[in-house]
């Protein structure tokens, strides 16, 4: 059921990315937006102890102004209105995905416009090979890397801490498909009603979006992953504040990107060898991907974005480890370790990276049923 004849979105993960995302597409995009709880219980705590309104502190501007925007819909999967869902957002924790999309299956086919905005890497796998098996019904794919920094305070109040940006494109189910024409980002920025709200203004430039290629974008998800691979999970091990490593981390951090940098190289090919088969086509962007993605340049990288850039940032992998939540490590360095058993590369650096981070939780876990 839509309210009026704009555009509906549905949001699975109202966290603090979900909140950002879908109060500023309220406030800046011509669209109506649905929240979708993950229980009856929670879909009541929204509607009756926060009156269905969700609140965001911009701590980045001046004063952190409190911006609170009322959802006239909300859902869960009891209270669903059967309709098929034209335009999707996932903003759950990776390993929350499947789980969170199962009770809408009916509602989601080829029509559905579906986005993943999450780190990590390996929840296409999943959705391939245990949500989406029909390949006729496979919703419009799309994947976004988001640079904002948010934390939850209390109820449905979320402190906006970074404002970066969204980098958005259409995500490939077949491997194959991993280049795209700067043609095709912009036939899905002129036709795709979802991506076309992502780059309507002024919503665009309020949340800082960027559609692009899929190469594009993947540069700067694997940048990204190779940050969190070093930066999340070595915080939470060591339960420390990411600037207290800086000046002692590159070895460590020398060896998680060297092994993983040797299983992207395998599994993304085409991105690595993009430079070499497609400069000089003005078809497709212009790339530097080795130059970029290389274990000495991307140490130093990690170590001033991490350690001094968020210096003062604990990072949300400790976090989790912290307030007992399970982490997002199996889409981290533990993607790294199933890639490496696909492509028969040794990965004992991020096994045990990862190990030691569910040793971690088990450790903080046990601490606190022991108080
Ligand atoms: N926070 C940040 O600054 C950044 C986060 N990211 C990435 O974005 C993604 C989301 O992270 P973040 O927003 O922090 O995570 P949060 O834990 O804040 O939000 C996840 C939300 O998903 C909801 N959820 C879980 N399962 C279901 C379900 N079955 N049905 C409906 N809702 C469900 C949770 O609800 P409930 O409260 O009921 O558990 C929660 O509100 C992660 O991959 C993270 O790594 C990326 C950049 C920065
Ligand atoms: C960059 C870093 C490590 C900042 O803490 C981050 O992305 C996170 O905490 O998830």
């Amino acid at each position: 059921m839509t309210l009026d004849a704009k555009p509906l979105v549905h949001v699975i993960g109202l966290g603090s990315m979900g909140a950002i995302l879908a109060v500023d597409l309220l406030r800046f995009a011509d669209c109506s937006v649905v929240p979708m709880f993950r229980s009856k219980k929670r879909l009541e705590q929204f509607q009756k102890d926060s009156q269905s309104t969700v609140g965001i502190r911009k701590l980045y501007l001046k004063n952190s102004p409190l911006i609170q925007k009322k959802f006239t819909l909300s859902a869960c999967p009891e209270s669903f209105t059967p309709c098929a869902i034209k335009n999707l957002v996932v903003t759950t924790k990776t390993y929350q995905t499947k789980e969170s999309l199962v009770p809408y299956l009916p509602f989601i086919d080829q029509n559905t416009n579906l986005i993943l905005i999450q780190n990590g890497l390996g929840v296409v796998e999943v959705l391939k090979e245990e949500v989406f098996t029909d390949v006729s019904k496979r919703p419009q794919l799309f994947q976004g890397v988001i640079s904002h920094g948010c934390f939850q305070d209390q109820g449905f109040v979320f402190n906006h801490a970074g404002a970066a940006d969204l980098k958005v494109s259409r995500l490939p189910w077949d491997e194959g498909d991993m280049v795209q024409t700067l043609d095709d980002a912009n036939e899905d920025m002129k036709n795709n009603e979802l991506i076309k709200l992502f780059t309507s203004k002024p919503f665009a430039q309020e949340f800082n979006v960027k559609f692009m290629t899929y190469q594009e974008l993947l540069l700067g998800q694997l940048y990204k992953f190779l940050v969190n691979a070093c930066m999340n999970s070595v915080t939470a091990i060591l339960d420390c504040v990411n600037g207290e490593m800086v000046g002692h981390c590159s070895r460590v951090f020398e060896l998680i990107v060297d092994e993983s940098l040797q299983v992207l190289r395998l599994a993304y090919k085409p991105l690595f060898d993009y430079e070499e088969n497609y400069s000089g086509k003005d078809t497709y962007p212009q790339l530097k991907v080795n130059s970029v993605l290389n274990t000495m340049d991307m140490v130093k990288n990690i170590e001033n974005i991490g350690c001094v850039i968020n210096g003062k940032n604990s990072s949300s992998m400790r976090q989790d480890t912290l307030y007992l939540r399970d982490t997002e490590i199996e889409y981290i360095n533990g993607y790294i370790v199933s890639l490496g058993q696909r492509f028969q590369v040794d990965t004992k650096v991020n096994k045990t990276i990862q190990e030691f981070v569910n040793l971690r939780l088990h450790l903080n876990r046990r601490r606190a049923s022991m108080k």
